[in-house]
């Protein structure tokens, strides 16, 4: 798989392909199979596939307060990319430039002069171009100008309702993690650094890997059961997402705590946390002893769910 980062980096080569366009946060089941149209169609045109996405996402650039948390970082959306088994992503960086792009320019330099598109698979209330202009009719126009074709994407459903990563983020706020993963299609996990905290939790008897989420972290907030992935290693633990108010925490932050580990040290290590079981919400408690004791008391039913779910 090839990773072209921005239009200016296409080159000649790159000319002739299928593609398709989107945010592809989470590569959900309703993505896979608009991936396997592409890959179906770039099988039969001898082409290669390509799926075109943003970093950051069009909302993350507007911001404010409606910017949905990210089932994906970026490297973890090009890698599943990649496992579906498309030949090239090309990331768009959405910045005041592209957003100002007129619906003509995005068709002209991206679609016809950048990647010489021969199809492409879009959903049929997709938008583009600046104040979003452009849609799937103006792409149909186009594509007959121009000589491509346009093939627009089937709603996907599952248990009833269309697969979509805002769907998605809700079932994972009702902590829903066997529904989470049949509409991922993986199970749901945060990625990333263990980095240093505040150094209280071993002072608690309790040390706890901080890994460093996404600036739009995560749908989830509270105590859960994990699976810890590490170094090749699975191990269970029990994690808190949230602001640590007991402490005066500023910002959410993910921490681990592995029942039963005394190996070395984990700073610096990728962490990869996946989410098994809701064990209750965040609490502001009145001092650290009463923190201590419910950790560990929530310690004891992690360990009894693993037990009786046969999961460790
Ligand atoms: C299982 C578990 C549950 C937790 N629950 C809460 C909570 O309800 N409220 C809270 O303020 N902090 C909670 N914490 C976070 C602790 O405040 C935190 O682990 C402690 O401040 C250590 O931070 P450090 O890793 O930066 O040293 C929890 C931590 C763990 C491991
Ligand atoms: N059972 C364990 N679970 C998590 N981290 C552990 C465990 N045992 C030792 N550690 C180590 O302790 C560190 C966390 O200790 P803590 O006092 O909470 O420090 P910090 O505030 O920097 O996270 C981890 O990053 C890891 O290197």
């Amino acid at each position: 798989m090839e990773l072209i980062r921005g239009l200016h980096n296409l080159r000649d080569r790159h000319r002739g392909c299928v593609a398709t366009i989107g945010n592809f946060d989470g590569v959900h089941l309703g993505h896979r199979k608009v991936l396997a149209q592409v890959k179906a169609k770039a099988a039969e045109l001898g082409l290669p596939s390509v799926a075109i996405i943003f970093e950051p996402q069009p909302r993350e650039f507007f911001g404010g307060d409606s910017v949905p948390p990210r089932l994906t970082r970026f490297d973890e959306k090009v890698r599943l990319l990649e496992a579906e088994g498309v030949d090239r992503v090309l990331c768009l960086t959405f910045n005041a430039r592209l957003r100002s792009m007129s619906a003509e320019a995005f068709i002209d330099e991206l679609l016809l002069q950048g990647l010489a598109v021969e199809h492409f698979v879009v959903g049929d209330d997709f938008r583009f171009g600046c104040d979003r202009r452009g849609d799937f009719d103006m792409l149909c126009a186009a594509g007959e100008r121009h000589g491509f074709s346009v093939e627009g994407t089937a709603t996907f459903l599952l248990a009833g309702d269309r697969v979509s990563s805002t769907r998605i983020r809700g079932v994972l706020q009702q902590n829903d993690f066997d529904l989470a993963a049949e509409l991922l299609g993986w199970r749901y996990a945060v990625t990333g650094r263990v980095m240093h905290g505040q150094k209280l939790g071993r002072q608690l008897g309790v040390p706890t890997a901080n890994v460093r989420m996404h600036r739009y972290a995560c749908p989830l907030r509270g105590v859960f059961a994990v699976h810890a992935h590490f170094d090749g290693r699975c191990l269970p633990g029990v994690c808190n997402v949230g602001m640590r108010p007991t402490v005066n925490g500023r910002q959410p932050v993910l921490e681990v705590h592995l029942l039963d580990y005394s190996g070395a040290e984990l700073y610096g290590r990728l962490m990869r946390v996946e989410f098994l079981h809701f064990i209750r919400e965040e609490r502001a408690f009145d001092g650290l002893d009463a923190l201590k004791t419910q950790i560990e008391a929530d310690i004891e039913h992690v360990r009894a769910w693993f037990a009786q779910a046969g999961r460790d």
